[in-house]
């Protein structure tokens, strides 16, 4: 049984930038969401550059990197453009994702046990330059173990499937879901991995996660972005912090 850590609270401000590329120009800014978030007690910051650049730019990273005094994890395929942003920037952590240039959303986890080589290749230089690498995949055994082989750091599980049944009402799948992501953190962390979790994570379905022990960083965007418009982002993430704080305890 893993030793109950404080759980680390990352707002993904992607969908801010989704926001403002709706209409061009500069606001809202997501670097200034980054700031406030950082202020609001966030224990760090996910943006995710993908290769369409279709929320977040290459200047909001640069952005970032200036403002932030909290880590930044970074999100981002594995291609030698996103490896050479990395390698310039050096933040704290790089999160490897998959990526369809087609998907609303990231629809999966990194088909890591079949890369297996490339991956290894692709993340030595990012592990000398000193960040945490990180790997976003589906709470499956195959490719946890290979997460480990090639010298990740850390895992984040894929918690969309879980929070898309719940949202369906599919409440048989979404327990099956939770029960796979609770058997996989145990996993992960006996090989000792940094175990994450995130996307698609809401008040509703926030706290079985957080319960998880070996489950050390939650990263949270979409929902609490969409919140702050009613009730403004600190407050979002009040009541979030309130409800990981709650199953923790
Ligand atoms: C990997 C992940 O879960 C986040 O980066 C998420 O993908 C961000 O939102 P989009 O999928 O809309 O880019
Ligand atoms: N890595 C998951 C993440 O950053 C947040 O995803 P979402 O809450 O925006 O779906």
């Amino acid at each position: 049984m893993a030793q109950v850590e404080k759980l680390r609270l990352g707002i993904n401000i992607d969908h801010v930038a989704t926001v403002r590329n709706a209409r061009g120009g500069d606001t809202p800014d997501p670097v200034r969401a980054a700031v406030l978030a950082q202020q609001a007690g966030a224990d760090g910051i996910t943006a995710h550059l993908r290769e369409d650049r279709r929320h977040i730019g290459d200047a909001d990273i640069d952005g970032l990197m200036e403002a932030l005094s909290i880590p930044l994890n970074f999100e981002m395929a594995a291609t030698k453009e996103m490896q050479d942003i990395a390698l310039r920037h050096k933040p704290h952590a790089v999160c490897i994702v998959p990526e369809k240039r087609e998907e609303r959303t990231t629809e999966g986890g990194l088909e890591v046990a079949r890369e297996e080589n490339a991956l290894a290749h692709f993340i030595a230089p990012l592990r000398d330059a000193g960040c945490r690498v990180s790997i976003f995949i589906a709470a499956e055994p195959r490719q946890i173990e290979a997460a480990h082989r090639i010298g990740a750091a850390v895992i984040e599980l894929h918690t969309g499937a879980y929070c898309d049944a719940h949202a369906e009402g599919r409440f048989d799948v979404r327990d099956v879901e939770l029960g796979r992501l609770r058997e996989m953190s145990q996993f992960a962390h006996s090989l000792g991995l940094e175990v994450h979790a995130g996307h698609g994570l809401t008040y509703e379905t926030v706290k079985p996660i957080a319960a998880f022990p070996e489950v050390v960083e939650l990263n949270i965007g979409h929902f609490l972005i969409g919140e702050s418009i009613f009730r403004g982002l600190t407050p979002a993430m009040a009541e979030m912090r309130r409800l990981m704080d709650e199953a923790r305890a």
